[in-house]
């Protein structure tokens, strides 16, 4: 069980890039200093939160993720969507390219749709291992449910600074709507038999949706802050959350919401011989909303494309556009255009 190990800390001596720190709980309550440094963070890299109150959900995601992660290696591979395009259900090691030259990626995934979380015991996309199906209503619908507040509450607030008519971006990620959000448990092998110093366990990408929280023991994570080149450890922070922009919410606001480039690495030093195990929930927009800058809507978001109106306008619901994403992050499509 990854709760029960022991786990060396985070080196001092590790280069690392600092994300500023969020009290959901000031958000919640409307505070204007913290709003405005949210806003500082979600324009530029991304942010950690503190008092988000899903500690417990975490540990007990944790433990469901293993026990699921450690069935036998057939009973996993049932649960392989049929269509490459899908991301629900397990993802075995060696799955997904890491790089344009295609080599395998070492982690496995186990992918939970949060329209079937909360739908529970009505399935709505597809059937889980039987260790997710026991701990559904436990575990996974608390903590899917708590995790779409939190996201829903930094989307408000966003919408409200972008100068949004009040719950426009609420209605792109309506409750009960159809859409590609989902939990996913992470175990990445340890490092002398797994990875070596530079391997990369998850390629560089920017998280396809609108919002990621998520949940760290081990460093690994690393991010290219803006202006650039180089890769920097996101040092995890006990019981703080990390939170990702992801591209919907860059392309909605034209731009302003900064969606960060990040990857997954071989933990430093000696976190390099443990398994590595994180947790995400990605808030993504209800399928069938189209992806563009909605310059209609907000004087500020007008703006920030007046110089080039079409950048945005990917002509695609967000469906296909998530469908896009992950059918190209497969091995066997590496070669194909907008791989990477
Ligand atoms: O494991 C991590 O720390 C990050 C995972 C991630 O970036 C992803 O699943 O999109
Ligand atoms: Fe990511």
């Amino acid at each position: 069980m990854p709760g029960l190990t022991k786990l060396p800390p985070f080196p001092e001596d590790v280069p690392t890039h600092p994300l500023l720190v969020i009290d959901y709980q000031l958000i919640k309550q409307g505070n204007p200093e913290e709003i405005d440094r949210l806003w500082e963070a979600a324009t530029k890299l991304g942010f950690c939160l503190k008092n988000h109150g899903v500690d417990a959900e975490v540990d007990e995601m944790f433990e469901m993720g293993a026990e699921t992660i450690g069935l036998p290696f057939e009973e996993k591979m049932k649960f392989v969507p049929n269509n490459e395009n899908v991301s629900f259900g397990y993802k075995a090691k060696g799955a997904n390219a890491v790089d344009e030259r295609g080599t395998l990626d070492s982690t496995e995934f186990l992918n939970i749709s949060k329209d079937d979380a909360l739908a529970w015991p009505s399935k709505v996309h597809m059937e889980y291992p039987s260790t997710v199906n026991t701990r559904m209503e436990s575990t996974i619908k608390p903590f899917v449910q708590k995790s779409v507040d939190i996201n829903d509450t930094f989307i408000d607030v966003f919408n409200d600074r972008l100068g949004f008519p009040k719950g426009t971006f609420a209605k792109k990620h309506p409750m009960w709507e159809p859409s590609c959000s989902e939990a996913r448990c992470i175990r990445t092998p340890p490092g002398p038999n797994g990875l070596d110093d530079k391997k990369t366990a998850l390629g560089a990408h920017t998280d396809f949706g609108s919002l990621s929280f998520l949940h760290n023991r081990l460093g690994g994570l690393q991010v290219m802050p803006p202006g650039s080149t180089g890769w920097y450890y996101v040092k995890p922070i006990p019981g703080h959350a990390i939170c990702n922009i992801g591209d919907a919410l860059t392309i909605f606001s034209g731009g302003i919401l900064r969606s960060n480039m990040h990857r997954v690495v071989t933990p430093p030093k000696d976190q390099a011989n443990h398994e590595r195990w994180s947790l995400v929930f990605f808030t993504r927009p209800a399928n069938h909303m189209v992806l563009r800058a909605l310059k209609e809507e907000s004087p500020m978001v007008a703006e920030a494309v007046a110089s080039n109106p079409d950048k945005f306008e990917t002509g695609q619901t967000a469906q296909e556009w998530f469908n896009r994403r992950v059918k190209y992050q497969r091995v066997k499509n590496r070669t194909a255009d907008g791989t990477f």
